[in-house]
């Protein structure tokens, strides 16, 4: 029999001396060269460069959403390229939260119910999920009303919460959050980033922010720059 779920102690991320590269008409670009990086729990870490020199990789990377050529991804210890394409899912619903760069909101459900479709999924306690469901609504900041709203009836920065607190609703050990500030004003991306900061110390997520946002980057633990596929 296969087990599916990972027992496995949060240790965080580890990328390892990973390469990626995409087929470029007969030859292929390297998106990502020979990358490592650790994040603990509890880190908050900005990876910044500039367009195209392979942030969203490394993100899709990490999320398990692409594969490597070579090197190795590890979440809470766990080596992802040894994992069948079942236990790489079970991996990533119970262990990584993704909060992508466009809003992927359904436009039909209220806020409370955009986290509690993945419940359903999973088939838990209907009653005990919508309250941890609007509790953590309330914690990034959306109170009882804007919980009912649906995405069309949010700003931005709260379209932008709800994913956040989407993204935390399987208590996450690694987060990843891509550009979460590119739609936002700065007053409102710092509020962002802040909160993140704060999930980060509060749930102890190991946290990593892509971001072009060069203004907001004094506000996480640790700063890394991409150039070329290359962590400088
Ligand atoms: N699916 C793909 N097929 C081929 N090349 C790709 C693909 N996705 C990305 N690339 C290329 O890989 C390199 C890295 O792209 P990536 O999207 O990771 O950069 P980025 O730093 O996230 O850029 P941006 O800030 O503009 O989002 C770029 O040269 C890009 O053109």
């Amino acid at each position: 029999m296969t087990t599916t779920t990972v027992q496995c102690t949060r240790t965080g991320l580890a990328l390892r001396d990973v390469t990626l590269t995409y087929p470029d008409g007969e030859a292929r670009l390297t998106a990502l060269d020979r990358v490592s990086l650790t994040v603990a729990p509890g880190e908050f870490t900005a990876v910044a460069g500039p367009s195209g020199s392979g942030k969203s990789s490394l993100l899709a990377v990490a999320a398990t959403l692409l594969r490597p050529d070579s090197g190795s991804v590890l979440i809470d210890g766990q080596e992802v390229g040894a994992l069948s394409e079942k236990a790489r899912s079970a991996l990533r619903r119970e262990r990584l939260g993704i909060v992508f760069q466009q809003s992927n909101l359904l436009a039909s459900l209220t806020a409370v119910e955009q986290l509690l479709v993945l419940e359903s999924v999973r088939g838990g306690k209907p009653r005990a999920a919508r309250e941890r469901a609007e509790a953590l609504l309330a914690s990034v900041g959306l109170d009882a009303s804007k919980q009912r709203r649906r995405p069309h009836q949010l700003s931005g920065g709260e379209r932008q919460r709800v994913n956040i607190a989407r993204a935390l609703f399987g208590e996450p050990s690694v987060l990843l959050v891509d550009e979460p500030t590119s739609a936002l004003d700065h007053e409102r991306g710092a509020q962002i980033v802040d909160l993140l900061a704060t999930i980060t110390r509060d749930h102890g997520t190991a946290t990593v922010m892509v971001t072009h946002d060069r203004d907001l980057l004094d506000r996480v633990d640790r700063v890394l720059a991409m150039h070329d596929g290359r962590l400088v």
